[in-house]
């Protein structure tokens, strides 16, 4: 369990104050994949580099589990030293860039942060081969970081920020310098490690289509602020914020609709044009068909898309109902009745 309250930085610049993080206050459940979204200049990553002290908050608290609460005041921290190494050395982190050392090894990468842990040669060595049997790099070993393609290179960053057992694994983009297979094997072997490890990720990112395949809660950041937060599926199936709305076109196929209003002759005359969201609760029925035979309209399918999030569908059509207005209006109703949320986006 990860517990953040009230936190707060400031950078101070020569001509201005930036307000990187702004009151964020989040509870995030051992073992979810949380996403953290925005633009960038959010705030993303000084907020998660809050959470291992690489950045000092201003103020506020945040408690990780096992290590209590720790409250910052005016750049300072109430926790010693020792229980402060002990804290990062429970949280993994990798970056955008990997941070590989160039000069060195696969192994020496990943033996890296456990070389002042106490262990010996032969333990080192057998905790490292573990790894990258966990990462699926066994046979790269002893090459160099320049030796591998971007998604293996990400790799040996996971097996080396997985080296000291974290409870908790930071990720700062870690798919977006990657190409979309990479990308995907990357996230999938994201969402082995938090299913066999039970590890927490929490993870940054620009994309929604990161989050739509991975993670079980979001929040939404803008200006240093947590504008929206909750259940993956929930703020897909409905979003409440400009700025979420927008990140959730920017990963759906039916965005393409601002393009045929664009060009209004594909729109029929006496129709309204609307976008349907088909939830759990009623993704299974043929509503379609059924306003077609019961209200005498037709109903012109001009884009569809069905998403699988956290193993739910979640369906979208752009249709025009076409009929006698009273006929079209009986429709909607009876959509809204069958629990299909209808946004009508244009009137013929
Ligand atoms: N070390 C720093 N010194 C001064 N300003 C900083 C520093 N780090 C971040 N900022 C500023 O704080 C704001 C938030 O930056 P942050 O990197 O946290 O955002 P982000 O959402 O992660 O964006 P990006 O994806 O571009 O990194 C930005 O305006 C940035 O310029």
């Amino acid at each position: 369990m990860i517990n953040i309250e009230h936190l707060d930085k400031t950078y101070h610049l020569k001509n201005a104050d930036v307000h990187a993080v702004d009151d964020v206050s989040l509870h995030i459940e051992s073992g979810q994949i949380y996403g953290v979204i925005g633009y960038s200049g959010a705030g993303k990553s000084t907020l998660v580099r809050c959470l291992n002290f690489l950045e000092i908050p201003d103020s506020g608290s945040i408690e990780i589990e096992g290590f209590g609460k720790v409250s910052a005041n005016q750049g300072s921290l109430d926790i010693s030293q020792k229980k402060l190494r002990e804290l990062r050395r429970s949280i993994g982190m990798i970056f955008q860039h990997f941070n590989l050392l160039d000069r060195s090894t696969v192994f020496d990468n990943v033996a890296y942060p456990l070389k002042y842990t106490g262990l010996s040669k032969k333990e080192i060595e057998t905790r490292v081969d573990e790894l990258l049997d966990l990462v699926d790099l066994a046979d790269k070993k002893y090459v160099y970081p320049s030796q591998l393609s971007g998604g293996q290179k990400q790799r040996v960053a996971i097996a080396r920020a997985l080296s000291n057992n974290p409870k908790v694994l930071l990720s700062d983009e870690a798919t977006s310098a990657l190409d979309p297979d990479a990308t995907e094997s990357i996230l999938k072997l994201l969402r082995d490690l938090n299913k066999r490890l039970g590890i927490t990720i929490i993870l940054i990112t620009h994309e929604m289509s990161v989050i739509k395949s991975i993670a079980n809660r979001v929040a939404v950041m803008e200006n240093g602020k947590v504008v929206e937060e909750g259940d993956v599926y929930d703020i897909f199936a409905n979003p409440k914020e400009e700025i979420t709305k927008k990140f959730i076109n920017s990963s759906s196929a039916l965005s393409n609709i601002t393009k045929l209003i664009e060009n209004k002759t594909i729109i029929p005359t006496d129709s309204k044009l609307v976008k349907l969201t088909f939830t759990r609760d009623s993704v299974g029925s043929a509503t379609i068909s059924k306003i077609s035979r019961e209200y005498n309209v037709d109903v012109n399918i001009m884009l569809a898309n069905v998403d699988v999030i956290n193993a739910d569908a979640l369906g979208g059509i752009i249709a025009s109902i076409e009929g006698a207005k009273e006929n079209v209006q009986r429709a909607i109703d009876f959509l809204h009745e069958s629990n299909v949320k209808v946004e009508v986006i244009h009137h013929a």
